[in-house]
Formats: structure tokens, sequence, C-alpha cells
């Protein structure tokens, strides 16, 4: 087909999938599937579920600032999802034969790898965008916004790949997670496991974490681990929940990196650093998991920045570490653990006292039903979200609210000479 021709053919495509919501499954629904798995159910959905996914964040792609879509990672990235998005619209009309479904399955291998590396690849797009152009408020604003967006259906699309190919590729037997521990393997369901100790991710990521702050520091803070004494539901003596065990990790890998960070700069002068506490409850919405430094905190000024995607304190990597240092000082941890958390419905929040230490709480939801799916959606607020500039402040400090956060911008009114100002405040 000419080039022409097959980009109008992938341009309707896109159009027509993007009408259609993506359907958010719970982790019940991914557990109650998997204990019953049939591959041609699941191929089935997933031949329309993941055009679905891939379209309505496709056509967010299509809205970013033409500057962004010039940079040469996004068009590479780009590129991957319009791949992608091909490959997996071949199976659309195909009879679900075992010979096709292994095609397929092999198929989202593909796609999984091609993908592995588009946090990174975004990330560097942006900084590209930073080094080249002046970024205004506007932009700054949509490209928060998108990355949201574009890296929790990232986090979704690959969960459904995941599961898919932990369950039916004849490379993995039994369709058990391939680096699930030998005696643990029946308690996995694809990626989720259906008895995942908390208690033993957090050591593991504490003790990651650790390898990582010895090499560079030659010490480490302690760990403590309360849990059990806020147990509110049975006093057990370990907290189960079930949950994807390498978002967990991932989360608490980036929050200790930063508590120890934290801590070892805050007390270089000193060989005694105070440990870090983690808590952990169980209560009847939620699974809670507070880690707690003495780190010195954040100021307040800071902290408002601390989600962004172009914030970070740490040096930014040279592009040659693009590819072997994954995400190192992009200032992507806490933003992408946050995505992580939200991705089954829980939250992660931060709350420094500046000069003494951060507290930072991880919310799962306790109950596998409640955990859904939360999945970006395009539709006409999305488009009129990218053309809207950012409103003009009606407070005295001038900023624009944007979403939770404020930025400071010049408004076009006069101000008040300053006698009259000096009369106003006076008679209030
Ligand atoms: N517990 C903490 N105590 C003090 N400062 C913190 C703490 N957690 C985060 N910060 C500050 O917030 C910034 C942003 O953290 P984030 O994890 O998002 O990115 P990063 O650590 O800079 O880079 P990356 O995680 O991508 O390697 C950190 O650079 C640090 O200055």
């Amino acid at each position: 087909m000419r080039l022409t021709a097959r980009f109008h053919t992938i341009s309707k495509m896109l159009d027509f999938y993007s009408q259609f919501n993506p359907s958010p499954l719970s982790i019940k629904k991914f557990i109650d599937f998997g204990l019953n798995a049939s591959e041609e159910k699941s191929f089935i959905f997933l031949r329309k579920e993941l055009p679905v996914r891939l379209a309505n964040i496709m056509k967010e792609i299509a809205l970013l600032p033409e500057n962004l879509l010039r940079m040469p990672s996004v068009i590479a990235v780009n590129d991957w999802y319009m791949r992608s998005f091909q490959e997996i619209l071949e199976f659309e009309k195909k009879d679900p034969t075992p010979g096709t479904m292994e095609h397929f399955c092999n198929e989202l291998v593909k796609i999984r790898n091609r993908h592995s590396d588009v946090v990174e690849t975004m990330a560097q797009g942006v900084l590209e965008l930073k080094e080249s152009h002046d970024v205004d408020c506007h932009t700054e604003h949509s490209i928060q916004y998108f990355l949201d967006r574009f890296y929790m259906s990232r986090i979704s699309i690959r969960m459904l790949i995941n599961q898919h190919i932990n369950l039916f590729s004849a490379l993995i037997f039994g369709g058990q997670l391939e680096n699930a521990p030998g005696p643990n393997r029946s308690k996995y369901i694809g990626c989720i496991d259906t008895q995942c100790d908390v208690v033993s991710v957090i050591k593991d990521a504490y003790e990651n974490a650790r390898f990582l702050c010895d090499q560079y520091y030659l010490a480490s803070p302690d760990l403590i681990i309360n849990q059990g004494q806020h147990n509110d539901l049975q006093k057990e003596e370990y907290i189960n929940i079930v949950y994807v065990p390498s978002h967990l990790y991932h989360m608490l890998f980036e929050l200790f990196k930063n508590s120890m960070r934290a801590v070892m700069e805050y007390h270089n002068s000193s060989n005694e650093f105070p440990p870090i506490t983690v808590a952990v409850s169980k209560g009847k919405e939620d699974i809670c998991l507070k880690m707690s430094d003495l780190g010195g905190g954040i100021r307040r000024s800071t902290t408002d920045h601390l989600f962004k995607y172009m914030y970070s304190t740490a040096p930014q990597p040279s592009k040659s570490d693009a590819h072997t240092v994954p995400l190192a000082g992009y200032g992507y941890g806490l933003p992408i653990s946050r995505l992580y958390a939200r991705y089954f419905h829980g939250d992660l929040v931060l709350l420094s006292c500046e000069g003494y230490g951060t507290d930072t709480v991880i919310y799962m939801k306790a109950l596998s039903n409640e955990a859904n799916e939360l999945l970006p959606i395009f539709n006409k607020t999305t488009s009129k979200f990218y053309r809207t500039t950012v409103q003009t402040g009606d407070w005295s400090n001038q900023a624009a609210n944007i979403g939770d956060r404020q930025i400071s911008i010049n408004t076009k009114k006069h101000q008040l000479p300053q006698s009259a100002q000096e009369a106003l405040t006076r008679a209030l």
C-alpha cells in the first residue's frame, strides 16, 4: 500500500477506536478471569481493548504542542505507538485458532519490548524541548496533564499485556510470573500476587536502595518497620494484600532512595544517621504504608513542584545515559510512583516539615473489587483542555490556579498606586 494511503487508513482506524471508552478492570476481575483463564476470551477482549487504549492516548499525542511533537525522541515514541497499533489491528478479523493465538502472544512480547524505554524516551523529548525552546506556562501545563495520562495509559496497557503473556505464553510455564520465587508460584495469577506480603516487599525495596546508598555515601540509615498494632481488622502478624508486587516495589524503592538521600545529605557532618521508619496498617478501606524520615524535610514552596515532570533537584542525566541509567535524575520518581498508586484507585501523598523530615503515605485499596483501574479517556473535555490557555489569577499573589498547584504569572491588570493600596490596607 502507498504511504499516504496507509496513513489515511491508520488515521481512520484511530478515529474509530478512539470513539470507544477503555473498559477498566478491577484486581478482582483480573483474578477471576485468571482463575478460569481462557486464551480465546483473552485474545478476543485484547484485540479490541488494546487498540481502544492505544487510540485514546494516541489522539492526545496529536494534540501536544507543535514544538514538542517535533522533538526527535517524541517522534520515535509516536512511531512505536503507530507500529504497535497497526500490529494489533492485524488480528482484528482473524479466527482464534491456536496458531493465531500463539502469534498474537509473540506479537505482544515484541510490543512490550519495543515500548520498554518509553518513559525515558518521552522524558528525553521533554528535555530536548527545554534545551531548545522557552517553555511557557501553557506548554508546561499541557505537558504535565499529558504525561500523567500518557504514563497511566502505559501502565494499564502493560498490565493487560503482562497478564496475557504470563497466563498464556508457552515460554512461561503454567502462566506464572517469570520471576516469582519457587515456593510462591501458586500465589500468583499472572503478575498479581494474591497474598502479597507487604513487609517482605518493603524489605526488598529497602535492601536494594540501601545497596545504592552504601555505594555512594559509604553508609546508610537503618530501617524500622512498625506493623500489626495498627492493624484494624485482624491482629495478624503479616499484612497481605492482593496486589501487583512489582508496582508496590517500584513505589517503595523510589521513596527509599529519596529518604536515604535526604537523611545522608542532612546528617553529613555526623556519623549517626537516623533510621527510616515504615508503618504498615490495614483498615477497612485501605492498606496504608507511611514512610518517615528525619532528612530535614522539604521547603513548602518546593513541595508544590515535586510531582511535576519538569522539576528535579538532581542533575539532569546526559543523553548518553538514557539507556543505561533508567530514570536517574529525570525527577520522575514521585510522579510515576503516584501514578502506580492511583492506577488501582490508591494514592501517594507527601507531607514534609522543613528542618525536620518527610512523611510519605502510600494508600492501596484493601478490597480487590474496589481496586479498579483508573484510565484516561479521550473526549471533548480532553481536546478542550489542550486548547485552553492558563487562566488569569484572582488572588493578590497574581497566581493562576492550575489543578492542585499554582503558577506565578504576570497579569496585565493595572495596579493601584502605592498610596491607594496603603489606604486600602489601613481601611481593612
Ligand atoms: N524524603 C525526602 N526528603 C527530602 N527531599 C525529598 C524527599 N523526597 C523527595 N525529595 C525531593 O524531591 C525531589 C523530587 O523527587 P523525585 O523522586 O520525583 O525525583 P529525583 O529523586 O530528583 O529523581 P529520580 O527519582 O527521577 O531519580 C528530589 O530531588 C528531592 O529534592
